[in-house]
């Protein structure tokens, strides 16, 4: 089932759960706006390439919308779509002001130069210049993309309408971005793993860990969890995977991957194949790559007894059915993986009062709202009787749903 086929049908449930009314939830699912755009770029030898970039702006109910923008081969109008969904619902279970949007270029950004990169990022910020905003659609990094992608995006939006910082987030501290908004996502899948191991009596300290990518996510979730003890016993990322029963040396393996190293050449941990991490021993499994990775081909096979989706949509219906029936328990990536977006709402807010907070700050007002958002999705779990992805959707769709009917729905 393709991402936005499994996330529609996440809705849908949610909307049943809910007893939403049936013309509320058709609108709910159409998109606000879609944006597709042809970007025609000079190569540095001189030839021109086109690539399409897309902006889907799904909701705005209760805000300005709120996404990524993605680089990426697999780029496509129903993944943008989904994941824009995603967003709706996510900055909602986060309780920010805000909506839902996500945005993509298909191209495979190690083949295009730091210049072509800016020139496709520059191309592509004069073509939807008018359909973003500061309290209209607010980017921000995601796979493929950077503080630099954003600091780019902030000067050619910045030609046409005055210096305006708090258009993208994820921007570069220099330019107004927020202090420990790198970490924010990966800091955020800890805070929320810490708070269904609490629920359930236990501690990060005292389990095991098998972590997919090992990028932005990935390695600040691995470094985190290192930190406060836990031991992750595998890793992987595109180039490779790496096991230690006894626990990888999580700043060792960050040094050699700052070095350019394979992870698969790090020497203090056995290579392994990557396709086997998701089924690798260890008590909590995080995803942190690509969607759809747990699927009814692997799901049986699963050894965790937590996935933290830190990845978007990563678990497809059918492994949410085998993994489910296993016992195996699923923090939602609507949830597990909102503490990017949250922190993103912070340094929009730094920039509107145009007043910086220090890291402290942020890391705790992070775990106030990762801590609040758990609750209020075991409140609905409680009051619905469902799992925790349906907790999460039916919090997210609920709050939406009210602020739509509150600015004036009617059925
Ligand atoms: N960075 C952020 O603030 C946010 C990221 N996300 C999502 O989190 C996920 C990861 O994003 P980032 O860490 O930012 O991206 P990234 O581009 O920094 O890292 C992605 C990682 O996945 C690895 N990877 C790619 N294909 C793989 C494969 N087949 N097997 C194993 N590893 C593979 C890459 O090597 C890399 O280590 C994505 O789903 C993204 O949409 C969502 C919210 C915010
Ligand atoms: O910080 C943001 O606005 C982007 C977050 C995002 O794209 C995501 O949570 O998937």
């Amino acid at each position: 089932m393709n991402a936005l086929a499994a996330t529609n049908r996440n809705f849908r449930q949610a909307a049943r759960i809910l007893g939403l009314d049936g013309k509320l939830e058709k609108s709910l699912l159409i998109p606000f706006r879609e944006i597709k755009v042809e970007c025609t770029i000079p190569k540095d030898e001189g030839t021109l390439v086109s690539f399409v970039g897309f902006r889907v702006q799904h909701d705005n109910a209760r805000g300005p919308m709120k996404g990524g923008i993605r680089y990426h081969p697999e780029v496509d109008p129903d993944e943008v779509n989904a994941l824009a969904q995603l967003m709706t619902w996510k900055t909602a279970v986060a309780k920010i002001p805000y909506g839902g949007a996500k945005g993509g270029i298909g191209c495979i950004p190690k083949d295009l130069s730091t210049s072509e990169l800016e020139r496709l990022t520059r191309v592509f910020t004069q073509k939807i210049h008018d359909l973003i905003g500061i309290n209209t659609d607010v980017p921000a990094p995601d796979m493929g993309t950077n503080a630099q992608t954003m600091a780019w995006i902030l000067d050619e939006y910045s030609k046409f309408h005055g210096h305006s910082p708090a258009v993208v987030t994820g921007k570069p501290i220099d330019l107004g971005g927020s202090l420990g908004r790198e970490a924010a996502t990966g800091r955020g899948v800890v805070y929320a793993t810490e708070a269904l191991l609490t629920e359930h009596g236990k501690n990060i300290k005292d389990l095991t860990y098998a972590i997919q990518g090992f990028g932005n996510v990935g390695s600040w979730a691995a470094r985190l969890i290192h930190e406060m003890g836990g031991k992750v016993v595998a890793v992987s990322d595109i180039t490779g995977a790496v096991k230690n029963p006894n626990g990888i040396d999580i700043p060792a393996l960050l040094k050699h991957k700052e070095a350019r190293g394979r992870l698969a050449d790090f020497s203090g941990a056995d290579a392994m194949d990557s396709n086997d991490l998701l089924t690798h021993e260890c008590d909590v499994l995080i995803p942190c790559a690509l969607g759809g990775v747990l699927n009814r081909e692997n799901a049986g096979d699963v050894r965790a007894k937590y996935v933290i989706e830190a990845a978007n949509h990563p678990t497809d219906p059918d492994a949410d059915e085998i993994l489910a029936k296993k016992g195996v328990t699923i923090l939602p990536d609507i949830y597990a993986k909102a503490g990017g977006v949250t922190v993103s709402y912070f340094e929009w807010v730094q920039n509107i009062q145009g007043f910086m907070w220090d890291e402290e700050k942020v890391n705790e007002e992070l775990r106030k709202y990762m801590t609040r958002a758990f609750r209020d999705i075991k409140s609905m779990c409680q009051s619905h009787n469902c799992n925790l992805r349906m907790g999460a959707f039916t919090l997210g769709v609920n709050r939406v749903a009210r602020a739509t009917v509150l600015r004036g729905w009617e059925a």
